[in-house]
Formats: structure tokens, C-alpha cells, sequence
């Protein structure tokens, strides 16, 4: 994961990158996961008569995502926010 002092600079660059596309592969399968749910959350707020938009439930993902991401060390939070008000843009897209 992190640089070894052996290895010379080109290779080590070459790795992380090979690493980082991994992790962004990752992302995106969870990235599907969480918009495939969502598209099941759809269907069963429709089932129960209740409208698919959800703005107090929307405040309290990003509310939560900012905390998971202060334990895990992540200097922008804002940043976070912002992924995850985005992530339920394509939540509602798959819902419509
Ligand atoms: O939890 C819900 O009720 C959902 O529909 C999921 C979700 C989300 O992406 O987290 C998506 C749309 C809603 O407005 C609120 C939250």
C-alpha cells in the first residue's frame, strides 16, 4: 500500500496507481450496490403509499456520513457530503 525504499520511483508510482484503480473498481460496485437498494427502498415507499422523496431522512445520511467520515480521518467532510448528495441524486433517479 504505501511506498517501499527499495523500489524505485517509476515502479512505485505504476503500483499505486494499479492500487487506486482497484479501490476506484471498488466504488463503483458499491456505488451500483447503494443505487440498486435505493431502487428497492423505491419500490417498498411505493407499496406503503409514501412518496420516494425523503428529506429528513436525506439530511440524516449526510449527517452520518460527515461523522463516519471524522472517525475515519478524513479532513474534508464537506467533501463527503457533497459525494453523498450526489450518491442520492442517482438514489432518486433509480427510484423514479
Ligand atoms: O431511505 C430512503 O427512504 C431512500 O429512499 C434512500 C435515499 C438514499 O439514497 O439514502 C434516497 C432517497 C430519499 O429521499 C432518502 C434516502
Amino acid at each position: 500500500m504505501s511506498t517501499d525504499a527499495g523500489e524505485a520511483p517509476a515502479a512505485a508510482l505504476a503500483r499505486l496507481r494499479q492500487e487506486i484503480e482497484a479501490v476506484d473498481a471498488q466504488l463503483v460496485a458499491l456505488v451500483a450496490a447503494r443505487t440498486r437498494l435505493a431502487a428497492d427502498i423505491g419500490a417498498a415507499k411505493r407499496a406503503l403509499g409514501r412518496p420516494t422523496l425523503d428529506p429528513v431522512r436525506e439530511a440524516a445520511v449526510v449527517r452520518r456520513a460527515a461523522e463516519l467520515a471524522r472517525d475515519a480521518g478524513l479532513a474534508d467532510e464537506e467533501a463527503v457530503r457533497a459525494i453523498f448528495w450526489q450518491l442520492m441524486a442517482l438514489a432518486r433517479r433509480a427510484q423514479e
